[in-house]
């Protein structure tokens, strides 16, 4: 973490919750009163309009998981960056793991949301990172630096207003998390590669994503070059997630 960055928490909840659920995580997340970090949390797309009235007037952001690269028009089950803007959101994670694996979102089409987000103000979070397999392979620095280089040649000028989330695929959801060390690594490859495209890299955020917890949260967030992170499972309890965000103080 540096001095000069703020430290940013965003908690993808994924595809949990429920009204009745999200609303007293919401109310939890509002009644927390100042923290070290800014926070954010990315919904479910129903409930972005609970997120919009719950989290108003206070400082925890929300936003979303995915986008659309179409405007408008025919496309059944999409949703444009307009329609997210419409809603007050301030983040929208693109190209998680589970879109790229699941929905077979190629690097191209991720740098694409990446510019329909920031078209409509909304700052998107560009998740990079290996699979277990490319890791032992040796193939970690290649596969990220070829992710965010979709995304750099996409964004042009702005590439320095967005925010770079690193997530080794074999850290997320399953315990496992990338050593402080292993991650600082992969931070200070991608600021480097940010570096060479804009000169905003030194401020831009960069966050780490994949197993982070309360207990882990200080010593990665410690990292020179890495500014916070992405929680999964820990953001689905207030007092998880609270704590994450305390501890980039
Ligand atoms: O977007 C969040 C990541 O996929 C991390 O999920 P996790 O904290 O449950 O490992």
């Amino acid at each position: 973490m540096s001095e000069t960055r703020q430290p940013l928490v965003v908690g993808n909840w994924k595809m949990h919750g429920s009204h009745a659920v999200n609303e007293q995580l919401l109310e939890a997340l509002k009644a927390a009163g100042p923290l070290p970090a800014e926070a954010a949390v990315c919904v479910p797309f129903p409930y972005l309009a609970q997120a919009a009235e719950r989290l108003a007037r206070s400082p925890i952001g929300w936003g979303a998981q995915d986008v659309s690269v179409h405007a408008q028009g025919a496309y059944t089950g999409e949703v444009s960056a307009a329609m997210l803007a419409d809603f007050g959101s301030r983040y929208v994670i693109v190209g998680h793991s589970e879109r790229r694996q699941y929905h077979g979102e190629t690097d191209q089409l991720v740098a694409d949301k990446a510019k329909v987000a920031l078209a409509k103000g909304i700052t998107p979070i560009v998740c990079v990172g290996e699979t277990l397999a490319q890791r032992e392979a040796g193939e970690t620095e290649a596969v990220v630096k070829r992710q965010l280089s979709a995304v750099i040649h996409t964004l042009g000028p702005c590439v320095g207003e967005m925010v770079v989330a690193y997530e080794p695929v074999w850290a997320i959801g399953t315990g496992l998390t990338a050593t402080p060390e292993q991650a600082q690594a992969v931070h200070a490859l991608l600021r480097a590669q940010l570096a060479a495209a804009s000169p905003r890299a030194g401020q831009m955020r960069l966050l780490y994503g994949g197993s982070v917890k309360p207990d882990n949260a200080k010593v990665l967030f410690a990292q020179a070059d890495i500014d916070g992170g992405l929680i999964g499972g820990a953001a689905l309890k207030a007092e998880d997630f609270l704590a994450i965000c305390r501890a980039a103080a």
